[in-house]
């Protein structure tokens, strides 16, 4: 898919317009009999929908897993996941967690506020600062522990929270690794030269980074934008959905040139959804794109999203793959770490990725494989 940057202009808000923290603060959404101007989108239909389009489903428990991976994150740069081991029971922890989360009252969850200068927190998800309506969602970020930020709501009830957490975060990255090997066998990279790469991953923890999303039930959801259109900086994205809510859209390229349309991705109990990511775009040299999507909102049912991004370790700059370029080819994107690309997301939102592009003919020079994965 093109790397597709929307024209945001008739929404873009004034920043300083916006006092710093009101941007994060969300009027009590439960139970409004309609959507207040505040929140009403005007641009929401203005792609087609693919209807008849159907979300890759990959069993990774099938022997052909690589090639069903591979397929996926080419054609649609997502796919729905089932075989991945990951307990149900864990699924439902996470959620009722959020649940637990959501459901207090905004001036609870205001305690753990997302400020300006921090990054964790209850509050909109950033890229709301670039739109001049709000999203008819909540958020409540964690980069690393999520021990600070839960004791704030729950000075004595953070434990089970902060378990669900740390145990959710680390099933997800080894499952974010395995599938990062699955798509670089795809690409063609050897076992051995995705495992020699392994050391790094020990001397550099990658900081893990998790969303849970809230979208109330909305009494106009025509009207109403859950999370705007963007692409994840990740490497690769995993989500967790409530079950039989509908409410993910990917934006897919139309054939030869058609307009692009928006896809939904069913709500099966026990998938998860796999996103491809703005650093494996870089790294694969743009042969896998990061997909835009976003999020709508449901008349009857609230839904809430577990969103676990993997990056690579903080220090370690992430450039196309030299192997992936084929002769003749140089690397289309500069390379970059993972903090300062989320530097570059959040001032430029959904142009950073364009950013680093190289200009054909320019850095003609590979940089040295940079890929921490192990086997
Ligand atoms: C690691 C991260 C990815 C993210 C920024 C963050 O530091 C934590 C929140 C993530 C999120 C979730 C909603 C959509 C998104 C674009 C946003 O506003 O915050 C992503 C960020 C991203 O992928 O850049
Ligand atoms: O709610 C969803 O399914 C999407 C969440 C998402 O895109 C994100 O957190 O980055
Ligand atoms: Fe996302």
């Amino acid at each position: 898919m093109n790397q597709l940057v929307p024209d945001l202009s008739p929404l873009i808000a004034l920043p300083s317009l916006l006092s710093p923290v009101a941007a994060h603060i969300q009027p009590e959404l439960t139970g409004l009999a309609e959507v207040p101007e505040t929140h009403a989108w005007p641009t929401l239909h203005d792609r087609p929908y693919g209807v008849d389009d159907r979300v890759p489903v990959v069993d990774l428990a099938l022997p052909d897993a690589v090639r069903l991976v591979g397929r996926a994150c080419e054609e649609w740069g997502a796919f729905l996941l089932t075989g991945h081991g990951v307990p149900v029971e864990l699924l439902r922890r996470i959620e009722e967690q959020g649940r637990r989360l959501f459901s207090l009252s905004a001036a609870h969850k205001l305690r753990a506020a997302r400020c300006d200068g921090t990054s964790t927190g209850y509050g909109s998800a950033f890229i709301s600062k670039f739109f001049s309506k709000q999203f008819w969602s909540e958020g409540f970020t964690v980069v690393g522990s999520p021990r600070e930020d839960a004791r704030k709501i729950w000075p004595d009830g953070h434990q089970d929270f902060c378990g669900a957490i740390e145990e959710y975060s680390r099933l997800m990255d080894d499952l974010a690794r395995r599938l990062m090997h699955l798509m670089l066998l795809f690409l063609g990279l050897s076992d051995e030269e995705i495992s020699w790469v392994g050391p790094l991953k020990a001397q550099h923890e990658a900081v893990p980074a998790l969303q849970l999303n809230y979208y109330p039930r909305c009494p106009e959801p025509d009207r109403a934008m859950g999370l705007a259109e963007h692409t994840d900086s990740s490497l690769v994205t995993i989500i967790h959905q409530s079950s039989g809510v509908a409410g993910l859209q990917l934006l897919r390229d139309g054939d030869g040139g058609g307009a692009a349309r928006w896809v939904a991705v069913a709500p099966i109990t026990g998938a998860l959804v796999v996103i491809v990511g703005d650093l494996f775009q870089v790294m694969s040299n743009g042969r896998f794109r990061s997909v835009v999507h976003r999020a709508v909102v449901d008349r009857t049912r609230a839904r809430i999203s577990v969103a676990y991004f993997c990056g690579p370790p903080a220090e370690l700059k992430i450039s196309p793959i030299g192997k992936l370029m084929g002769s003749g080819r140089g690397p289309a994107y500069r390379g970059v770490t993972w903090p300062e690309y989320l530097r570059l997301k959040k001032k430029l939102y959904n142009e950073a990725l364009a950013s680093l592009r190289l200009s054909a003919g320019k850095g003609g020079e590979k940089e040295k494989l940079e890929v921490y994965i192990s086997s």
